[in-house]
């Protein structure tokens, strides 16, 4: 009973909806700790994998972030402007080159040397979404444009910089709540030597 195959079979998948994400309806068959089998339904998000990055500038100690509009988070009346980590989608590359593109478009900054630290799912229960986590120290030098993200995708962010341990402190102030920058963020608290 140790093999997922022997506890999980896959009877169904239906699509609900087939828009910008796939959402799913599974039916399957689930033998529980104790060896019984129930047929269980799961509604499924298929969500393509991200990649997301701190940059941090070692002479000033900042990072560098871009603030856009959520919809989901104006939805349920959270702030809807949201400070986040450049992050996007994978296009069909790896998730390094991903985040190379993506620091690029949304920050004006080139990236250098790209530490990749760990990967998450974000949503387990419902959403197939993994992110994985970049670190790169930048420097000014780096910036070569605005950034802002592509206005034919109507990304419209703004960069801000802001020290470390203030960013640190918006997390308590609750003016971060993007679960992936407040990862990130502590995971530069923890790891400030080898920053
Ligand atoms: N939400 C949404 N976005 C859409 C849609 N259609 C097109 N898009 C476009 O999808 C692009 C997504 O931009 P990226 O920079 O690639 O991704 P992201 O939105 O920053 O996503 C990151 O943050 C999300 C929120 O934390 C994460 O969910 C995601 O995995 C990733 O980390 C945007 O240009 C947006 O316009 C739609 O129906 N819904
Ligand atoms: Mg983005």
């Amino acid at each position: 009973m140790s093999d997922v195959n022997d506890r999980v079979k896959i009877v169904s998948d239906t699509t609900l909806s087939q828009g910008w994400t796939r959402l799913s309806d599974y039916q399957l068959d689930y033998t529980d700790r104790n060896g019984e089998t129930q047929r269980i339904k799961r509604e499924v998000f298929h969500r393509t994998p991200a990649a997301c990055i701190l940059l941090h500038d070692r002479e000033r100690d900042i990072v560098v972030l871009v603030k856009q509009f959520r919809l989901p988070a104006h939805l349920i009346g959270e702030p809807s402007f949201m400070i986040e980590v450049p992050a996007g989608l994978l296009d069909g590359e790896d998730a390094e080159d991903a985040i190379r593109r993506e620091a690029m478009e949304e920050t004006g900054y080139r990236i250098r040397d790209v530490r990749f630290v760990f990967k998450a799912l974000t949503s387990p229960g419902s959403v197939t979404e993994v992110i994985h986590f970049f670190h790169a120290s930048i420097d000014l030098s780096d910036r070569i444009n605005e950034g802002g993200g592509l206005a034919d995708e109507h990304e419209d962010l703004e960069v801000l910089e802001f020290p470390l341990d203030k960013a640190v402190t918006m997390i308590a102030d609750g003016e971060i709540i993007d679960a992936k920058t407040i990862m990130l963020l502590q995971w530069a608290v923890l790891n400030r030597a080898a920053l």
